[in-house]
């Protein structure tokens, strides 16, 4: 970041500082991801770049790869080919838990939230990640600020909750380990729509709070709207990409309809 910059920084509390500046080096750069399960090629070849304090989007048809690009960056699964480097560094074979310590947050699809366990023993856990317990119950008290419904229900088992309040307690689990770098995975999928609109104000709201986002996500216009930026992935490549002001989304329905492919 330049110091003469007239565009004031985002200072994350973590230290990490965002800028909306187009010639800001990107948080997360991808280059030539590949990954397949066997033989089959999920993701044949990508690349990405997410700059600091964007929302960056990946949409695209059932079976497109976006999961499986999520599960990659976060070492969940392993890269056949590429590089992933993340703040300048390399990170293509850095196990999931330390992709956790140095700031990448994946909330994964279907929310998964630790059913047995009450909301507040699941947001603790989600504090254990980045291995420290400084400053535990403030950073509860923040995701109580971000998600009052989940306030209202600190000693409730996860599993009893709605798969709303599920999916915020996903996301604030992901918070609790302080990331630059939130990575969703479809956190709208099943909701009601007045849900699904808090949840993407719930997007903004973090951005706004100096982190990045990368989303994947089934309302493609919704996340076209909020996105800063948006790749459109079709049979494991990116077919096209823009910033989430020039998208078209006529054009990306030909997208998934192959038309353009
Ligand atoms: N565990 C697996 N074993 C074998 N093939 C898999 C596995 N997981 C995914 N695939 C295949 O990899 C491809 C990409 O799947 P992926 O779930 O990443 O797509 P997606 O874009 O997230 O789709 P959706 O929007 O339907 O969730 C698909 O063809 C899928 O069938």
């Amino acid at each position: 970041m330049s110091p003469k910059s007239p565009i004031a920084p985002i200072v994350h509390p973590t230290g990490l500082i965002g800028h909306p500046d187009k010639a800001a080096p990107p948080l997360l750069k991808v280059e030539n991801l590949a990954v397949s399960y066997g033989r089959i090629r999920a993701v044949d070849g990508i690349g990405l770049h997410v700059e600091p304090g964007r929302i960056v989007s990946l949409v695209g048809s059932n079976g497109a790869g976006k999961t499986t690009t999520l599960m990659a960056l976060s070492g969940l699964l392993p890269l056949t080919a590429g590089k992933v480097a993340f703040a300048g560094e390399d990170i293509t074979t850095l196990a999931p838990e330390l992709r956790v310590a140095r700031g990448i947050a994946h909330v994964p699809e279907r929310r998964r939230v630790f059913a047995g366990m009450s909301v507040r023993e699941n947001l603790v856990l989600g504090a254990y990640a980045r291995g420290d317990a400084v400053d535990v119950a403030s950073d509860v008290e923040r995701m109580v600020a971000l998600f009052p419904r989940l306030g209202e229900r600190m000693g409730q088992m996860a599993g009893t909750l709605s798969g709303g309040e599920q999916q915020m307690l996903a996301i604030a689990r992901g918070l609790m380990s302080r990331p630059s770098l939130l990575i969703m995975d479809e956190p709208t999928m099943g909701l009601a729509p007045q849900m699904i609109d808090l949840i993407l104000d719930t997007v903004l709201e973090i951005r706004r709070q100096g982190m990045t986002v990368l989303l994947v996500e089934q309302n493609a216009v919704e996340a076209m709207r909020l996105s800063d930026h948006v790749y459109i992935m079709r049979l494991g490549r990116i077919v096209h990409e823009d910033s989430g002001a020039n998208i078209d989304p006529e054009r990306v329905k030909s997208f998934y309809l192959g038309a353009d492919a």
